[in-house]
């Protein structure tokens, strides 16, 4: 498999007046070409800022970052322009950014078209024939719902043809029905035309639906759930997660430890054991095992 991202001790530091924030840590993260994967992780653990740099966005401080033939690292202003019009797709959960109230769903889709030479009307067409509002692209934006405008937006941010999809909170502010029906279009799109998706969420119900999760805990990847049986559910209906749900029902989770031997430990886990900055580990041939630090004293 060719891997279309591949990130390598990735680090991010955001730098105000009195402040660094290392908001990636040394982030590793490989995405295969055709993948639709999700990334999930709490408030403040860097998900944004992930994609972001993905996304041409923000500039990487440190580390490797590639995206097909691309090197965030290095690449020039120059580059990065046609980077982020031609290679990605960007949908953020409030869409405002992206589109034009007083333009029809069609001309908003043919917006960006315009602004690098290349309108293709039948393919805008087709794009919002995709979305499902096939019946709308002669509405003004203004006249559409929040899930319809959410729908647009996804299509625009096909307009340019990218390889690779951004989603961040894609589905954070439209009910549950829009939001299955925005996952549907991922998967046919991802299908169809083979495009690469990646979305970030915190809502676990979303995150089960794809083939693979990464979770992320203050700037590191420290978790990785990976769909048991692929083939239970082809065509994604609800019914993939049983009430109770989590990821652990469909999904079987590992541990990601790094080139360097590195692993995250849960905090939980730790302050539950009361382990602070050394624990004992040993080993017993099948196991590893890590307890809290031995009595010196006795
Ligand atoms: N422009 C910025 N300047 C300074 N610090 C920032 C900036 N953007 C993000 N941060 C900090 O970096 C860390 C990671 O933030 P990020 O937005 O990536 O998290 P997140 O996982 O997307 O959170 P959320 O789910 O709340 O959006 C946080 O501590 C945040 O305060």
């Amino acid at each position: 498999m060719t891997a279309m991202i591949d990130c390598e001790g990735l680090v991010k530091i955001y730098k105000t007046d009195d402040l660094e924030v290392v908001a990636l840590q040394g982030l590793n993260l490989k995405v295969d070409e055709g993948e639709l994967m999700a990334i999930i992780g709490n408030s403040g653990s860097g998900k944004s800022t992930l994609l972001n740099t993905l996304g041409g966005l923000d500039r990487p401080s440190a580390g490797q970052v590639k995206v097909g033939p691309w090197d965030l690292l290095k690449i020039t202003e120059e580059e990065l322009v046609k980077y982020k019009r031609e290679t990605v797709g960007f949908i953020w959960q409030n869409n405002a950014r992206n589109l034009l109230p007083y333009l029809s769903a069609l001309e908003n889709v043919e917006m960006p078209m315009m602004l690098s030479g290349k309108v293709d009307r039948a393919y805008a067409k087709q794009l919002l024939e995709w979305v499902g509002l096939k019946e709308r692209m002669h509405n003004k934006l203004h006249q559409l719902s929040g899930g319809e405008q959410q729908r647009v937006a996804i299509a625009i941010s096909l307009s340019n043809r990218p390889k690779l999809l951004l989603a961040d909170e894609p589905t954070g502010s439209v009910d549950t029905a829009t939001s299955d029906l925005i996952m549907g279009i991922f998967r046919q799109l991802n299908r169809e035309i083979g495009i690469t998706v990646v979305i970030v969420t915190h809502d676990l119900t979303l995150a089960g639906k794809v083939d693979r999760v990464v979770a992320i805990r203050d700037g590191l990847t420290s978790t990785e759930f990976i769909k048991r049986n692929p083939n239970i559910n082809p065509d994604g209906g609800e019914a993939e997660l049983p009430a109770a749900g989590g990821l652990q029902s469909v999904h079987e989770a590992y541990v990601v430890v790094d080139r360097a031997g590195r692993l995250q430990v849960p905090k939980e886990n730790l302050s539950a054991l009361n382990i602070n900055d050394k624990a004992t580990m040993e080993f017993d041939g099948k196991r590893i095992i890590i307890t809290p630090p031995k009595s010196l004293g006795g």
